[in-house]
């Protein structure tokens, strides 16, 4: 597979705030790419920087091989879906499809049944086949969404960028939108860079995922890797499903505020620490008076309070130095747990499944 995208070293500031410190980034074609980060850690600019707006301070930006530095926007062959979706509200759904061909700077298109031909395969694509002639002011959100995927696909970009495009939609749309923008995207082989706040989104929707940190990639790799292996304490953090525990190496334990935590033969992960991190969903809750078998680890802490969520219920204990600790129990595997407010329980899990950064 040819690369699409290859940046290399790109660097901006606004005055003294650097958005972006050197990022080094190939893309691979006929991918779906999430870029995930907090907010203002440069997600925004990056596309901007990619997408031609924005003119980067030094570094490199080639597409298909060709440097475009020089390239302004609307001659890159990139396509860009906003978050708002930016439609013209007194156009028709086809009117706003067919707009970005009739009225490009270079080959524009006047014949009428060519043009329709093409709007017309494209608003099959993305399923609004029936509601051509409706003004986008007529329509449901998640059917705005697909206008403005369609506007950008009609043009043929080589890459498209998209900039939380889901952020706009109710939590059911959003849902069913990840699994029709994957499957679109699919079927039309053209690489998406879609970026999201989300940690869920951007696992569950890229072959590969970037993590932005404070203007620098702190990993690229798949979803599993992400996952299961972040590459530091900071990643970790992001993906708001570990519990992390400050401390030092002692020995064969990991000694912090929280206790006394002994080290299994899981991994030693070299980026960001020192730093201890368990998944939420690898903690199991247990009677205070339960001794910890040989290979785990056990802390005691107080019930505070559980959250439901749809398949999974989240409960929150207090260690004794106050930090809180998140259990998560998916209730496929058992049924919710019913902890007393305040009382005290055993948190246990498995050295070999803690997180080690050294
Ligand atoms: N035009 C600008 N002028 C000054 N500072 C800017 C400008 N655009 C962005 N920044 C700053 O650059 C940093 C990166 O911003 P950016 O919008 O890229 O972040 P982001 O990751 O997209 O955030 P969010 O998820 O909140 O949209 C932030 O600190 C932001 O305040």
């Amino acid at each position: 597979m040819t690369d699409v995208l290859h940046l290399s070293d790109i660097g901006k500031s606004y005055g003294d705030l650097q958005a972006l410190g050197g990022i080094d980034l190939t893309i691979p074609g006929n991918a779906y790419v999430s870029l995930l980060g907090p907010s203002g850690s440069g997600k925004t600019t990056l596309l901007r920087v990619i997408a031609g707006f924005e003119q980067p301070d030094r570094g490199s930006v080639r597409l298909n091989g060709r440097p475009i530095g020089h390239v302004p926007a609307h001659r890159r062959g990139i396509g860009f879906v906003f978050q708002n979706f930016a439609l013209f509200p007194h156009l028709s759904v086809a009117g706003n499809i067919a707009y970005g061909l009739e009225n490009r700077e270079t080959g524009a298109l006047t014949d009428r049944a060519v043009l329709r031909r093409k709007v017309g395969a494209i608003i099959d694509l993305v399923g609004l086949l029936g509601l051509e002639d409706r003004g986008v002011a007529q329509i449901s959100g998640g059917q705005r969404q697909r206008v403005a995927l369609a506007r950008t696909l009609v043009t043929e970009p080589h890459l498209v960028l998209l900039d939380e495009p889901l952020g706009a939609l109710d939590a059911n749309l959003r849902a069913r939108m990840r699994t029709e923008l994957r499957q679109i995207r699919e079927r039309l082989g053209v690489t998406f860079l879609h970026v999201t706040g989300s940690e869920s989104e951007a696992l569950a929707m890229g072959d590969t995922v970037l993590v932005l940190d404070r203007g620098r990639i702190a990993q690229a790799a798949d979803a599993d890797t992400i996952y299961n292996r972040p590459a530091s304490p900071a990643v970790a953090r992001f993906l708001n499903c570990y519990n992390l525990f400050d401390g030092a190496v002692d020995g064969e334990a990991f000694v912090g505020p929280a206790g006394r935590f002994a080290i299994g033969g899981g991994p030693r992960l070299p980026g960001g620490g020192p730093a201890y991190a368990v998944r939420y969903d690898r903690i199991e809750v247990r009677p205070v008076s339960a001794p910890p078998a040989p290979d785990e680890v056990r802390v005691e802490a107080a019930f505070v309070a559980s959250e439901y969520s749809g398949a999974a219920v989240n409960a929150f204990f207090a260690l004794d130095n106050g930090q809180v600790v998140e259990v998560e129990a998916h209730l496929s595997h058992r049924p919710p747990a019913d902890y007393a407010p305040q009382q005290r329980y055993g948190l246990v899990w498995k050295r070999d499944r803690a997180l080690l950064f050294a």
